[in-house]
């Protein structure tokens, strides 16, 4: 009989992919034909998945869809849409409810999603092992075992909190001898393996491992995209693929400056060397850049030795350091203000305080720069949450030429913005605003999100409308 590689590897070659060693990447996922943009690559269910705490209670533990659910009434900490997700769930469920029945009280509040993820998967592994449920060349241990840990590069403390954790798991999972060293490695595993499920809106929705999924590296300029549909895991060609090219995706959220970036891929222990990172520096101090004093220009500012000026790159204007310090310092002190009326639940005070920042940014930075965009995203969804459609679609409006600018032309957030904008001019009946901006939508959706997601389908109904809409009002005579 096939091992389970080679089973793995015919599984893959009947889907025209690959694995290659990549030099200085380790393992890597290659096309060995070509595929067009929007083409799924791959697909795959959870090895083990679990909600995130947000989620618990809004999210079926099975398919990750959300609207009516129930609880579990033996160990109420699960929650199924239907009897459909619980059967599928059942033997699985089954041995992790008795084991979370047992415990106490204070025991079920240090269920992490973390740790829930772990239990689920050493479970799973079981019942693989003693043939309860089946398991197949993309679905099974092997795969998991062979991922990725980085655990000699991982520091002391985090290597204690890692045992720590290794010990609540076998207290959860008394009755099973577990091996604290391996699972200790495996949450090491976790770290640089473990994909963030998210909604079609890319809401997180919790944590799940995709050992196939998981030999994808990264890039910041990626040619594929990671997306769900539950709680399936797509992979699709952001533009053409030929023979030969290995698949990427992004591991984190690239609209950031290179030092950014490179900071939050430190938990997957590499250094992106893709042509994003690679290239100087002039793209970064835009996206982090403070703005012209001539509001005429559009130039960017790069600091003088000590920071005591900032000269304009284009006209050659400088602008005075403890100028650019103390509106800076300003800022600061607001945002605090306006993150803990947010966190209250003030959205309308943090709105007004989101505000003025937003006024001394526009002061501050150039257009294009992220700590503004950021604010302008804070206040859209603040608008949005106080059903003020009018200032939503001017923030909305105002993302999106910075979205163009730091994403790829395919990227879901460019779409998911332009589908925003669509909903609000359909809402304030700006009928061919939204016909565009729906259009513009569904141009990136369709290859980001595949045209037969139901989430796509909705656009696709939406779009129709507003066609059918703007015709109306060309072909209707004008009222006199
Ligand atoms: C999810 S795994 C990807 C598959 C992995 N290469 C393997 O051999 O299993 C993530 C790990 O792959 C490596 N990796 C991913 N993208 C990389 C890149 N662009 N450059 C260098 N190493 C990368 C890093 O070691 C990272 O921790």
């Amino acid at each position: 009989m096939a091992s389970w590689a080679e089973q793995l590897e015919r599984e893959l070659s009947g889907r025209g992919l690959a694995i290659a060693f990549v030099p200085g990447k380790g393992r890597g996922l290659v096309a060995t034909r070509s595929f067009f943009p929007g083409e799924v690559l791959i697909c795959q269910e959870p090895y083990a998945s679990a909600p995130n705490k947000v989620s618990v209670g809004s999210t079926c533990d099975h398919c990750f869809a959300s609207g009516k659910l129930r609880k579990c009434s033996v160990c109420r900490l699960a929650w199924y849409c239907g009897s459909v997700c619980q059967k599928a769930e059942w033997k699985l469920h089954q041995l992790e409810c008795q084991a979370i029945s047992a415990l106490t009280e204070d025991r079920k509040k240090m269920l992490t999603p973390t740790i829930r993820l772990m239990v689920r998967l050493i479970l799973r592994r079981k019942l693989q092992i003693e043939k309860a449920i089946p398991s197949s060349a993309t679905d099974n241990y092997n795969l998991v075992d062979v991922l990725e840990s980085h655990i000699s590069k991982v520091d002391g403390k985090q290597l204690v909190l890692y045992a720590q954790m290794a010990n609540l798991v076998q207290l959860v999972l008394p009755s099973i001898q577990l091996d604290l060293k391996e699972i200790a490695h495996t949450f090491s595993k976790f770290a640089c393996n473990a994909h963030t499920i998210c909604d079609p809106e890319l809401r997180p929705l919790g944590t799940g491992l995709f050992p196939v999924i998981s030999i994808i590296n990264h890039s910041c300029v990626p040619n594929a995209v990671l997306l769900f549909e539950g709680h399936t895991a797509y992979v699709r060609a952001l533009e053409p693929l030929s023979n030969n090219t290995e698949i990427s995706i992004s591991y984190i959220e690239t609209a950031a400056t290179t030092i950014k970036r490179q900071n939050d891929l430190k938990q997957y222990f590499f250094s992106c060397s893709c042509p994003c990172c690679i290239k100087d520096s002039e793209e970064d101090a835009l996206l982090e850049g403070y703005r012209c004093k001539d509001t005429k220009c559009d130039g960017i500012l790069l600091p003088d030795s000590g920071k005591k000026a900032y000269t304009c790159q284009k006209c050659g204007i400088c602008r005075d350091g403890e100028e650019v310090k103390k509106v800076s310092s300003q800022i600061l002190l607001l945002s605090d203000k306006a993150s803990s009326l947010l966190s209250s639940g003030n959205n309308s005070d943090a709105g007004s305080v989101y505000k003025v920042i937003e006024q001394l940014e526009q002061k501050l930075y150039h257009s294009f720069s992220i700590p503004l965009l950021h604010t302008r995203e804070k206040l859209l969804k603040i608008c949005m949450d106080l059903q003020d459609w009018q200032t939503s679609l001017m923030y909305c409006r105002l993302t999106i030429p910075v979205y163009e600018r730091v994403y790829p032309p395919f990227h879901p957030m460019i779409g998911l913005q332009f589908y925003t904008c669509g909903k609000l001019e359909w809402l304030l009946e700006y009928t061919e605003d939204a016909l565009k901006s729906l259009t513009r939508a569904a141009d990136v959706l369709q290859i980001t999100h595949g045209t037969k997601s139901q989430f796509v389908k909705e656009l696709f109904g939406k779009l129709e409308e507003a066609r059918a809409e703007v015709s109306f009002k060309l072909s209707s005579p004008p009222s006199s």
